[in-house]
């Protein structure tokens, strides 16, 4: 008659325990010093090549950690700017904070926080599938865009309409209309990026990341409509937020910048 709940995940500060990799050399998040940032003309000499098709959506579901929609690679690739190869769009999900709160982006600029970050995750296609590229030095590119609250984000809608159909963990909906989500991209393309990781574990150190400079607007309802999605907290089933894991320490990486 013991119950044994399914353990409750642990927050960032223990994940060293498991995963020893979480005080490595190159974790993700980081702080964008701006001051820092070294512009780099390499980056605009070969600018990064985004080019999604409207027809590469499948799914959204609620991971229990984040929603992710998930990707069928056909045409969706990146390459140039700090990229050496091409790669495809796998999913993309999002972090976040409290509700109404300013807190919730993984990445800070100069210390500033936004209330959410959408995270586009694409494998080096020198890789046979992403199961191989994912914890390769070159094997991830993460494309970071920071979520500030404002008018309402049209291209946005049709996804964040979705998440009251996947409350739970494994909960998943099809999408059956067209979506590209280069609309969730900046009008601006200038970005920062430097070597980093997945944040969460495993924790690869496989991810080069591209963290757009300007935040897309999206309204306070959108950001609300985050939390129609549930996850398990100590206190049983709640609300799912603050699912973003704190800057990590830089050691001496160079964030380069266009
Ligand atoms: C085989 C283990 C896969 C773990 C990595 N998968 S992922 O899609 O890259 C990913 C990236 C990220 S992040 N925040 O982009 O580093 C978060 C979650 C996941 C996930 O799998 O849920
Ligand atoms: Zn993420």
């Amino acid at each position: 008659f013991l119950q044994v709940a399914s353990p409750v995940p642990q927050g960032p500060n223990k994940w060293h325990e498991q995963f020893p990799i979480a005080k490595g050399q190159r974790q993700s998040p980081i702080d964008i010093v701006t001051s820092n940032a070294k512009v780099d003309k390499a980056l605009s000499d070969n600018p990064l090549k985004v080019s999604y098709s409207n027809n590469c959506c499948q799914s959204v579901t609620n991971t229990g950690a984040s929603f992710q929609v998930v990707v069928d690679g056909a045409g969706t690739e990146i390459s140039g700017g700090p990229l050496d190869s091409t790669y495809k769009l796998v999913q993309f999900h999002a972090h976040w904070g409290p509700l109404g709160g300013d807190e919730g982006s993984e990445h800070t600029v100069d210390g500033v926080t936004y209330p959410a970050e959408l995270h586009l995750v694409h494998w080096n296609q020198k890789y046979k599938d992403v199961g191989e590229a994912v914890d390769k030095p070159d094997g991830l590119a993460v494309i970071g865009v920071f979520f500030s609250r404002g008018k309402e984000h049209a291209g946005f809608k049709p996804i964040s309409d979705l998440f009251a159909k996947v409350p739970r963990k494994a909960d998943k909906v099809d999408i059956s209309f067209n979506y590209d989500p280069a609309c969730l991209l900046p009008a601006r393309r200038d970005y920062w990026t430097y070597l980093g990781s997945l944040t969460t574990p495993p924790l690869f150190e496989s991810v080069t990341w591209i963290v757009m400079k300007d935040p897309v607007e999206v309204s306070a309802e959108q950001l609300a409509a985050l939390r129609n999605l549930l996850w398990e907290t100590p206190s049983g089933e709640g609300q799912m937020c603050n699912n973003y894991r704190p800057p990590q320490p830089l050691q001496g990486r160079l964030v380069r910048s266009t």
